[in-house]
């Protein structure tokens, strides 16, 4: 068997109504100074209503940064690290979906005593050091699995999004709190479903790190995903479809954590940083083409997972057949969960396409992973398959 190493946050909590119990979870940490980092829309949502009162009950005054917005700046990340700073802050609450999630990783590290780097000497793997603060992730989506990765997205520049990728990074408690996702828009239902879909998908794919733990992962979570979706984009406040999809989403994460994701994400990343289309979006945008262009690779994985996936919709029979039965099963759940499904009804003009190519190229962070080595022209075929 080849060797791997297995990381994940060290503890999760999975309970409807878990984020009411923060000021216990925050006890281990004897924090002084708390930080809850957010997005407005979360606050609109008047998610912070039950939790807050409890927390600011046992610690006084919470630090709120709620600037966060989607696919976070950093300019963003920055003034959530000066609060941190200027206040004297010991311990981060992420609450909210991804890009709330992702400041607050990066928060904990750059506002800690501890760490001696600035925002922009951490992009890339392994280039964060020093020890951050305690850090305690609540998902509002279930989508991205943050609160497991060792991961954080930031938008440099105006349309480049870029990795920081550290073993630090990884939490030390994950909040399921399903309560917290009943109010979610379908549109944002779908779309960060679907991303996470793609992130079991690709670890279950992946070139260099998948090993049999992710794949436990991979395939219990698309399990769940694959059976809740509709449900849960469908009828919101069903607490066990919307349970079953942010286990699913924080399964996934503990697979991809382990076992990256690859061209999916490489050809998605540039259509949110010049068009800001959402993440999941993005991702749902190229994922059936994504998966043509690997199969002659990846056929057997697929097939493996097709199973898992169409339930009982799936037909026995040749590799190639199950592959293709497989992607378009994905392409009808794309419109079953109603997102759009061409790039050009995206706002993405077919001139934009060789420019989206060249810098899908510029993500080799995630290409290496692929099963399929991608070329430029290959990337800008998937686009062309796409529009
Ligand atoms: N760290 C990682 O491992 C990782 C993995 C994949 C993606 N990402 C990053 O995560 C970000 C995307 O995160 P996301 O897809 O979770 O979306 P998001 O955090 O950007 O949130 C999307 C929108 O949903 C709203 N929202 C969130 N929860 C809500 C709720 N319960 N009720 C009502 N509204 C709610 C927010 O206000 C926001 O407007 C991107 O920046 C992406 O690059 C990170
Ligand atoms: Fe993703």
């Amino acid at each position: 068997m080849t060797p791997f190493q297995f990381n994940t946050t060290k503890s999760l909590i999975s309970e409807a109504g878990a984020a009411d119990n923060l000021a216990e979870i925050c006890q281990p940490y004897a924090p002084k100074n708390i930080l809850i980092v957010t997005d407005p829309g979360i606050l609109k949502a008047g998610l912070l209503e039950s939790v807050l009162p409890p927390l600011q009950a046992r610690y006084g005054e919470i630090q709120v940064f709620s600037d966060v917005e989607a696919d976070p700046a950093e300019r963003t990340v920055n003034n959530a690290i000066e609060l941190a700073r200027s206040t004297g802050v010991d311990l981060v609450i992420g609450f909210g979906g991804g890009s709330s999630m992702d400041v607050a990783k990066l928060v904990a590290l750059i506002a800690s005593p501890k760490c001696t780097q600035s925002l922009s000497d951490t992009y890339g793997v392994n280039q964060a050091a020093g020890e951050r603060l305690p850090l305690i992730q609540v998902p509002t989506t279930a989508g991205t699995g943050s609160e497991v990765t060792p991961i954080a997205i930031v938008t440099t520049g105006e349309t480049t999004k870029s990795g920081i990728v550290s073993p630090i990074l990884f939490p030390d408690v994950a909040v399921l709190d399903a309560k917290l996702t009943t109010g979610l828009p379908a549109a944002v239902t779908a779309a960060t479903g679907i991303d996470a879909m793609v992130h079991a998908i690709e670890a279950y794919t992946s070139k260099i790190r998948k090993n049999p733990i992710s794949d436990m992962f991979a395939r219990e979570a698309l399990h769940l995903l694959a059976r809740n979706i509709e449900q849960a984009v469908h009828q919101g406040q069903n607490l066990e479809a919307r349970s079953g999809m942010l286990l699913g989403a924080n399964l996934a994460g503990q697979a991809f954590a382990n076992a990256p994701v690859a061209a999916v994400h490489a050809l998605a990343y540039p259509l949110g940083g010049h068009f800001h289309i959402p993440h999941g979006l993005s991702n749902s945008l190229v994922l059936p083409q994504v998966m043509r262009f690997n199969m002659s690779a990846a056929q057997a994985h697929y097939a493996e997972l097709a199973p898992i996936i169409m339930g009982e919709d799936y037909l026995p029979g040749e590799h190639a057949q199950i592959c293709e039965q497989l992607v378009q099963w994905l392409e009808n759940l794309i419109i079953k969960v109603t997102l759009p499904n061409r790039l050009r009804d995206c706002g993405v003009p077919e001139s934009m396409l060789p420019q989206l190519a060249a810098d899908a190229m510029l993500q080799q962070r995630l290409l290496v992973n692929n099963p399929r080595t991608m070329t430029e022209a290959d990337a800008l075929a998937i686009y062309q398959a796409a529009y």
